[in-house]
């Protein structure tokens, strides 16, 4: 699958236009998971769609998501824009960030500088970096170029190796561990605990993917995760606001920003 989704990306790239630049107050992604506002930080994803799932929720509104995730609590929004596998799009990202006050980061398959530049321009403030989608030392080029425009990076790895093979070039302010086999598409939350330990002291760690309750919460906690990255759980509520309560086990918010 991931083969499949590089080979459209990079048909996509080659016929990419920048559009224009947008003019947005911009949110620290790392500053905002530094200080969440309840027990651990929420990522709350605006997520259409997705290979393994299909259509996830079909009246999708995404600035009225987005809206009710930061009226619920969510410290930071993602927003899909794929548009073939996810259907997404960079205008969603670009609406939700016009309206809402929260850091919003650009979850796509980057792997070209151009890619980079498209998404300074279209006003996101950090964006999803994948280890093994591009060679380590390529991704680490585009971390230090995404940084230079202002842009914050949460680099994915999947499995030990990536992150060992992560850590041997670069260490990211920002590591998401993704609880998803990419190749079954099963979730399962052992791989935070597996990878836990070799996070170092100075990074930022996120989990994602597969996170439904309060107790999944409280696992990824335990072992030191600083916030979560949540999607179908959420899209798959009633309304925005009552899938990040039912999330929290209805735990209030401490500050509000
Ligand atoms: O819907 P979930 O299981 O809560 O997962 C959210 C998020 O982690 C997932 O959408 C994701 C994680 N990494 C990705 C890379 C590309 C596309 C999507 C993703």
């Amino acid at each position: 699958m991931l083969e499949k989704i590089l080979e459209t990306k990079k048909m996509e790239i080659a016929a990419l236009e920048l559009p224009e630049q947008v003019d947005v107050p911009h949110h620290s992604l790392y500053e905002a998971l530094r200080s969440p506002n309840r027990s651990i930080g929420l990522i709350a994803e605006v997520k259409k769609a997705s290979p393994s799932k299909g259509v996830i929720k079909e009246q999708f509104e995404p600035v009225a998501i987005a809206k009710g995730y930061k009226e619920g609590g969510a410290d930071a929004i993602s927003v899909l824009t794929d548009v073939k596998y996810f259907q997404g799009h960079c205008d969603y990202l670009t609406a939700i960030k016009q309206v809402v006050s929260l850091p919003v980061m650009r979850k796509d398959f980057i792997i070209d500088k151009k890619q980079v530049d498209e998404t300074v321009r279209i006003g996101a403030d950090a964006m999803l970096l994948i280890v093994g989608t591009v060679p380590i030392l390529e991704l680490k080029e585009l971390y230090e170029y995404a940084y230079s425009q202002g842009l914050e990076c949460l680099v994915e790895v999947h499995a030990k190796s990536e992150l060992e093979e992560l850590l041997a070039s670069f260490s990211p302010k920002i590591i998401g561990v993704n609880n998803r086999n990419l190749k079954t598409f099963e979730t399962s939350l052992t791989q935070t605990e597996e990878m836990s330990d070799l996070i170092p002291d100075g990074s930022l760690f996120v989990s994602e993917s597969g996170i439904h309750s309060k107790q999944d919460l409280e696992r990824v906690g335990k072992v030191g995760a600083a916030g979560v990255l949540v999607g179908e759980s959420l899209m798959r509520a009633e309304t925005p606001v009552a899938g990040i309560s039912h999330l929290f086990g209805g735990e209030t918010i401490a500050a509000s920003s």
